[in-house]
């Protein structure tokens, strides 16, 4: 049985963890994430594990990306059963701050972005990427890894991770992983534990809809008729769409010209009070 990792709740005792692992001449990677661990972080911690010889798990929901209206009551918090997931692959250490070390009274710090946070999900909740980039900046400087995971199923979150630590030439390099998926195609995501049966079933729809416009657009048919046919069939189904869009894959931009840009679709969409994100590589 692999020893448990250890819980590290400040980052003074986060900071004196990784230090003794830099005298050692160890490399750290760390993966950020939410909590409510499943398959998908699982592949994380593993890809971290062949490029770090310790890793840190960060488990934080982070109240300044979400608006008053969205789910942070109510976003699962399953910390003894995700320190047990991570025990079993062998992680050295988690990170659990309260809201309080992370945002003690008077702070005051956010960080701002454009590139690919314009557009898309910032769109549909304007407050969210800067909660998250100066979230992950405050764990990357927390631990400073070497490197750090995060997966493509939050594929523009991935795009201006890297934007923002390229331009704050934060020395860690991040790697983006694909997304784990369930059987019948649904993206694995803890806001799937909010989705009725029923709405499970219904559920799927998102990733056939793309797949389905992706194959239109790849034989050569038109990109908006394409999308349009994605929309509605996401509709039919019952959701309420944000956005199905096809975008440049490196950029996000619009694409200027589809036949030769690599291209990236990505979709946001409501099923009930669940909301929904997915992309694919076209
Ligand atoms: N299905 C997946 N495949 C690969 N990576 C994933 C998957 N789901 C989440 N991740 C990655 O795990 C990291 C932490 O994500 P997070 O804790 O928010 O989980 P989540 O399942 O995306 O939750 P949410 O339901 O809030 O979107 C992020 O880098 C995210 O992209
Ligand atoms: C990167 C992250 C951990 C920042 O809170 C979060 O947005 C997530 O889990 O994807
Ligand atoms: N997985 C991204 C975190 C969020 O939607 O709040």
């Amino acid at each position: 049985m692999p020893a448990s990792p250890t819980i590290h709740r400040t980052v003074d005792d986060l900071r004196a963890a990784v230090s003794a692992w830099r005298r050692e001449g160890l490399r750290v990677g760390m993966v950020p994430t939410m909590g409510a661990l499943h398959s998908g972080h699982m592949e994380l911690v593993r890809a971290a594990r062949e490029r770090a010889d310790r890793i840190i798990v960060t488990i934080f929901v982070n109240p300044t990306q979400f608006a008053p209206t969205e789910d942070f009551g109510a976003y699962p918090r399953t910390e003894a059963s995700d320190v047990a997931k991570l025990a079993e692959l062998g992680v050295e250490a988690v990170f659990a701050p309260n809201a309080n070390e992370m945002y003690p009274a008077g702070y005051a710090t956010t960080v701002s972005l454009a590139g690919p946070a314009i557009g898309l999900e910032t769109d549909f909740r304007p407050h969210f990427f800067s909660g998250v980039a100066t979230v992950v900046s405050k764990l990357l400087i927390a631990g400073f890894p070497d490197v750090a995971m995060f997966g493509e199923k939050d594929y523009q979150q991935l795009m201006v991770v890297r934007q923002m630590v390229r331009d704050l030439r934060l020395p860690t390099e991040i790697i983006g992983l694909p997304t784990i998926r369930e059987a019948d195609g649904l993206a694995l995501s803890s806001r799937n534990a909010y989705l009725s049966p029923e709405e499970r079933q219904t559920a799927t729809t998102i990733s056939r809809a793309m797949r389905q416009a992706a194959e239109l657009v790849r034989a050569g048919g038109s990109v908006e008729a394409a999308l349009a046919e994605g929309r509605a069939a996401l509709t039919e189904a019952g959701f309420r769409v944000d956005y199905l869009v096809l975008r440049n894959a490196e950029t996000l931009a619009e694409l200027a010209n589809p036949a030769i840009e690599p291209r990236r679709m990505l979709a946001a969409a409501w099923l009930g009070k669940t909301r929904l994100i997915d992309n694919i590589a076209v």
